[in-house]
């Protein structure tokens, strides 16, 4: 028998070195490294010259790793080895020159740019899978965003009534509508302004990855106006100010709500999204302004009624009007507009820069 060489095609991927030995029904396989970094092959099977007893040698470019992984098919013989460091080979072999058995195995090849992208999209699948793993390691998840969809689902359906009431109204009696939105909406926006104390309660409890902070403001900020400047007093309640604070309100939360709906069962419609990160561009400045109106028409009427007035020793007066502290208010108004404003950008920013990094 006369003893010949294989053809052996080659690929690589940072940590491995892939052979294919082109000799069909191997038998009798000897595959060894041996101290000089050299992998030695031989074995019986059907080559390029028929049957007859195959074997070759190759002295790595690199340290390899002594454990060798092969697979005897009909066809082929599959050879894996590590590489000793996580390392981009300049080519195979040690001599300069290329063995002329040894060809790049196309089937395989990747080049260096290539093999990283598919290192990244295998580091990334696994980092998925341990934060799926993680995540599903909640015993308590199906109730957590159960609770957050039905949430959701209220004060969507409360802020479209209101909006719905408003626009139809609106229609119908036109500019006359405007005089009576409290009489008509005031229990309902009540209601929902109550649950939405749980927007700062949520992230406090771990629930949402909102900030505390800017919840705490937005909450806190809207339930000033309605149950301090609206809801006591009277004076207040039939003026128009009341028809575009509550309008601006409710127009964005009836996109907002729907959003998070979605988030909850990791559904996402583009058009939604876009319009919850951007409609709070024109909308908070305005509602910010159509607040700030508000506050400044109570001024008088908190001074005229004394309501919420602070009792002061003889000495410095009567008392203190409840409308100095919300001139401090409306300094916090502005401060608080800022603090959001850039809060919601970012939350902007985060969502498209992520979302390009995915489609990439
Ligand atoms: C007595 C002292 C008072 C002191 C007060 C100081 C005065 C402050 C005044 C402030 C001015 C207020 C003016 C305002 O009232 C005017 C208006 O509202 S006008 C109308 C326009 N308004 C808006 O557009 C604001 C709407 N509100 C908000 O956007 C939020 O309330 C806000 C907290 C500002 C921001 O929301 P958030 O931080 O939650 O951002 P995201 O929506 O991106 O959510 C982050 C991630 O959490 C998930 N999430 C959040 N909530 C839920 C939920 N309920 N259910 C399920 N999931 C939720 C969300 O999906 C995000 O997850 P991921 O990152 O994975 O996408």
């Amino acid at each position: 028998m006369q003893i010949l060489t294989p053809h052996v095609y080659w690929a690589q991927r940072h940590g491995e070195i892939y052979l294919r030995v082109d000799l069909s029904d191997a038998k009798n396989l000897d595959i060894s490294l041996q101290e000089n970094n050299t992998l030695q092959f031989r074995a019986q099977g059907h080559g390029a010259k028929g049957d007859n007893e195959y074997k070759f040698s190759l002295e790595f470019l690199e340290p390899v790793r002594p454990e060798i992984k092969h697979k005897s098919t009909q066809r082929q013989v599959d050879i894996k080895i590590k590489k000793q460091e996580d390392r981009w080979w300049d080519r195979l072999t040690l001599q300069g020159k290329k063995p002329l058995f040894l060809a790049p195995d196309f089937d395989r090849w990747l080049d260096e740019s290539d093999a990283e992208m598919e290192l990244q999209a295998k580091e990334e699948k696994i980092n998925k899978i341990s934060v799926e793993s993680r995540v599903r390691k909640d015993p308590y998840l199906g109730l957590k965003k159960g609770y957050l969809f039905m949430y959701n689902l209220v004060q969507f359906l409360g802020f479209s009534w209101i909006f719905v009431n408003m626009t139809v109204r609106l229609f119908i009696l036109g500019q006359d509508s405007f005089y009576d939105t409290f009489h008509t909406t005031a229990d309902m926006m009540y209601f929902c302004q109550m649950m939405a104390v749980l927007e700062v309660i949520n992230p406090l409890l771990g629930l949402v990855k909102t900030g505390f902070f800017p919840a705490m403001l937005q909450v806190a900020g809207r339930n000033v106006i309605l149950f301090v400047v609206f809801g006591s007093l009277e004076d207040m309640q039939n003026k128009p100010v009341v028809f575009f604070v509550f309008y601006l309100w409710s127009t964005i939360e009836i996109f907002r709500y729907p959003f998070y709906m979605l988030a909850c069962i990791s559904t996402e419609w583009k058009l939604l999204t876009w319009l919850r990160y951007s409609l709070w561009i024109p909308l908070y400045p305005l509602g910010v302004v159509a607040e700030a109106v508000a506050v400044i028409q109570s001024l008088p009427i908190f001074d005229e009624t004394r309501l919420f007035s602070l009792p002061l020793p003889a000495l410095l007066g009567h008392s203190l009007s409840f409308s100095y502290t919300l001139q401090l208010y409306l300094v916090l108004m502005f401060l608080g507009l800022f603090v959001n404003f850039r809060h919601l950008y970012k939350q902007r920013r985060r969502r498209y820069r992520s979302r390009k990094h995915k489609v990439q």
